[in-house]
């Protein structure tokens, strides 16, 4: 996904709270990711909705990051997505896993790293951010 896209750092999300991302998914999206963590280095959740890139066709794919390294893909069985949606995506925590809340779909995934708070965010690739919200 080229850079460009929207980065919010020294965040200091705690556990219960959410990140809300409003936007609108491009009408000819390939893909687009959603990521939180430490920085763009170490990451708790890489969320990727793929409509057809890196081989996947209509597939969430979420991973974890850890100082640069990709830890081990879990893909969403469910793609609630269309091309040209305005969707609003929630991001929650706690110590044990993050919670993703999306229209029609919510899905958990490990906090590998135990990660105490979210202190950046990033959405890249095919996905016009309309409003950020931290409540
Ligand atoms: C089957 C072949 C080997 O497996 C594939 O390996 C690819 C490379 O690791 C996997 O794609 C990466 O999957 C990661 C999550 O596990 C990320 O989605 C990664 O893209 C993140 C990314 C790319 N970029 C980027 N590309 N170009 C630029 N400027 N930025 N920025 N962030 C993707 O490139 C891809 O998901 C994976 N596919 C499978 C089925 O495992």
């Amino acid at each position: 996904y080229p850079s460009g896209g929207l980065v919010v750092t020294q965040l200091d999300i705690q556990p219960g709270e959410c990140i809300k991302v409003k936007g609108k998914i491009l009408p000819d999206a390939k893909g687009f990711a959603v990521n939180v963590g430490k920085d763009s280095s170490t990451l708790m959740l890489h969320f990727n909705p793929r409509f057809n890139c890196h081989g996947d066709v209509n597939t969430i794919v979420c991973n974890s990051k850890d100082d640069g390294t990709w830890g081990q893909e879990d893909r969403i069985a469910d793609f609630p997505f269309q091309h040209g949606d305005k969707i609003e995506i929630c991001i929650s925590f706690s110590e044990t896993e993050a919670t993703v809340k999306l229209p029609e779909l919510e899905f958990q995934f490990p906090n590998r790293l135990g990660m105490e708070k979210i202190q950046y965010l990033a959405v890249e690739g095919d996905f016009k951010v309309k409003a950020i919200k931290f409540s």
